[in-house]
């Protein structure tokens, strides 16, 4: 579970570009973050992986034996523990491209082995297995060997999934995972999180309501720092005129309810 308490975080200028967001995030449930440009999102999420200390409130999160992580207060060290625990998938996938599909899967555990280790042996032969069968999870197995930078946007994030799953982590973070494909693969990239969800809590970041509405247990939306919304993921039309404004007529799915002719 994660536990998001009233953060804050206040520009030099004096703007509040976080202004009390919290929420309660437990395992079974995939949360998708909606807002537009400028809302507070990626902060949001910067915060709950300890990438940016917020100046107020506090990111608690709890593994599954009851472990608990104060990813506000960590120190250095806490915060690499912490971060152990937590998988993130980003929109440009973060993968060195360089190197085979399965070794990006096993990278996944790098922080939890000694730098010793991996420089004298490497991974062991479990250690690959299970890198494989993350790789089956995502119907990647046949690429495992393929180097990374040959492969497709979709097949992409398909390995850094694969390797968060491997990370075993305790909070799966998505940053737009689904911005750079198209409406085939970002089906597929939802499809294969969503049901990581049943073991930990899911948190993403979408610009696509009709994506959240599909495949999230819920909508948190953000604006001007502040929750405006949290609940059910099929937003209604005034719902989300109420959220993005003008922004709306912009985005590529929205269709516009046709005016009725009295
Ligand atoms: N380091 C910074 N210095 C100054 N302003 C910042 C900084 N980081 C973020 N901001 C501002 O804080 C606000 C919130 O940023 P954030 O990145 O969370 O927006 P967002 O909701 O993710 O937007 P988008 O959908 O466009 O990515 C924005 O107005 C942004 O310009």
């Amino acid at each position: 579970m994660i536990e998001v308490k009233n953060l804050v975080k206040v520009l030099p200028n004096g703007r509040r570009v976080l202004d009390g967001v919290s929420f309660k995030v437990d395992k079974g449930e995939f949360v998708g973050i909606l807002g537009p440009s400028g809302a507070g999102k990626s902060l949001t999420l910067r915060c709950l992986n300890g990438l940016l200390k917020p100046d107020e409130g506090s990111v608690t999160l709890t593994d599954a034996s009851g472990r608990q992580y104060d990813i506000t207060k960590a120190n250095k060290k806490e915060l690499r523990t912490a971060r152990q625990k937590i998988g993130v998938i980003f929109q440009g996938y973060h993968l060195v491209k360089r190197l085979p599909a399965i070794d990006n899967v096993m990278i996944g555990r790098l922080g939890q082995i000694s730098t010793l280790r991996s420089l004298l042996y490497g991974f062991t032969d479990r250690e690959a297995e299970e890198a494989k069968k993350a790789l089956e999870q995502v119907k990647m197995e046949a690429l495992a060997g393929a180097i990374t930078s040959g492969l497709s946007g979709g097949e992409m994030q398909r390995v850094a999934i694969a390797r968060a799953i491997y990370q075993q982590p305790s909070l799966l973070l998505a940053d737009e995972p689904i911005s750079n494909l198209d409406p085939s693969n970002a089906k597929m990239i939802m499809k294969l999180i969503r049901p990581l969800s049943a073991d930990i809590p899911v948190i993403g970041v979408f610009h696509q309501p009709e994506m959240t509405a599909k495949y999230c247990t819920r909508v948190i939306a953000i604006k001007d720092g502040k929750v405006l919304y949290d609940g059910d993921p099929k937003l209604t039309n005034d719902q989300l005129v109420e959220i993005y404004g003008e922004e709306l007529q912009q985005m590529e799915h929205y269709e516009q309810p046709v005016p009725v002719i009295a």
